[in-house]
């Protein structure tokens, strides 16, 4: 094991400076799309100002013979990628273990180091992974001359992964948050559904038999087969200081389920999901912002706790120490989307 006192020495000579702290951007969406889909592309310049994030994905979805079309149409999509709009460009790359990793890693970081911010690592399972690809990206950026290091985001997605988060997490300081990914997550553990993210109908608990009356009809209610995960994740990324997010809503048609997935998601404490179709841009921009009545009671509260600490009533509910600092966690979120959203900062007078 390393000594900490090396934990922000840079792993290669010439590579920069590991970052001390996790810069938080909004991150509400990170939207997918296919950089070997003619369609897609040509819809990234009218997309791009739309999202917080958007990520040429390399991995799953892309079919195998297009792999390589899909790394070299993320260059194109880099070369012309303008940084100043606030937007953030992501990659997911293949597996570790792919025949296609290497090239992703050695080619992107080559080409279009300096115009990407975060690269996507999937099915990732303990800190060994997140150590290779640290020391590889070093080698790498000293190579290219990077200025600024890449980030890491993990994919949280197999059995293993999950039990190994922690570690995973604190095991470099480029790791800059997580992603549920729970179609890889579902197979791998032997779970039984067959949909991407989302709740399932057998999935339930039932009421009590009126009266002992076991045949009599009784209220269901569906459960969320994500909740420990999420909750899981969400600690892991707080005691690391990154940042977790909700993945993958596969049911496209379905924007209802989808927004109360995601709705659950941040309300548990993710800052954002994936968006796989245009449709889910708004659905995830809607949920990940604080409401206005949200940011307007937070101010509320905020004002007449002065100093933060001590005890009074607002409209009958007790606020103290703790109900300040909840506050302040709503109004930070909705200060750093104001900076880049003119139509949020009006509804939240901030
Ligand atoms: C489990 C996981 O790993 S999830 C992450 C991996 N999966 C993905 O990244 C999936 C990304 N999304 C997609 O591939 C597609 O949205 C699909 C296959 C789900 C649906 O695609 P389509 O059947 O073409 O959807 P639809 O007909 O509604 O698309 C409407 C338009 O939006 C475009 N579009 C669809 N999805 C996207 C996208 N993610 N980004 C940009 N444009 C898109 C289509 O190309 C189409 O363009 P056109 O109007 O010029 O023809
Ligand atoms: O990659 C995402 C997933 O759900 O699997
Ligand atoms: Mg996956």
């Amino acid at each position: 094991m390393r000594s900490p006192k090396d934990f922000f020495r840079p792993l290669a000579i010439g590579a920069p400076d590991p970052v001390r702290e996790i810069p938080f951007r909004p991150s509400r969406m990170i939207h997918f799309f296919d950089p070997s889909n003619p369609k897609m592309v040509a819809k990234v310049p009218d997309l791009a100002p739309k999202v917080d994030i958007l990520l040429g994905n390399l991995e799953d979805a892309v079919a195998a013979e297009h792999k390589e079309a899909a790394r070299a149409g993320l260059v194109e999509v880099g070369r012309s990628w303008d940084p100043s709009g606030g937007t953030q460009l992501w990659t997911r790359v293949n597996a570790l273990d792919s025949p296609w990793v290497l090239d992703d890693l050695t080619t992107l970081v080559a080409e279009i180091g300096d115009r990407l911010d975060v690269v996507m690592l999937p099915k990732v399972e303990g800190a060994e992974d997140i150590h290779y690809a640290d020391r590889l990206l070093a080698q790498l950026e000293a190579r290219a001359g990077l200025q600024r290091p890449l980030l890491l985001h993990a994919i949280l997605e197999t059995a293993r992964g999950v039990a190994n988060v922690e570690e995973i997490c604190l095991a470099s300081p480029r790791m800059q948050g997580l992603s549920l990914g729970p179609a890889d997550l579902a197979a791998d553990r032997r779970m039984k559904t067959t949909r991407v993210g989302g709740g399932h109908p057998g999935y339930l608990v039932r009421e009590d038999p009126p009266d002992g009356d076991v045949d009599a009809s009784r209220a269901t209610a569906q459960q969320d087969l994500w909740h420990y995960t999420v909750a899981r994740m969400v600690d892991a990324c707080g005691v690391a200081g990154i940042l977790p997010f909700y993945g993958p809503f596969g049911d496209i048609k379905d924007t209802v389920a989808c927004e109360d997935q995601f709705r659950n998601a941040y309300l548990l404490g993710c800052v954002g999901a994936w968006s796989l179709h245009p449709v889910q841009i708004g659905i995830a921009k809607q949920v990940f912002s604080p409401e206005p009545a949200e940011v307007a009671w937070a101010k509320r509260v905020v004002e007449a706790m002065g100093d933060g600490t001590g005890a009074v009533m607002l409209d009958g509910k007790m606020q103290d120490d703790a109900t300040y600092k909840q506050c302040q966690v709503v109004l930070d979120l909705a200060r750093s989307l104001a900076e880049r959203d003119p139509d949020l900062a009006r509804e939240y007078d901030l």
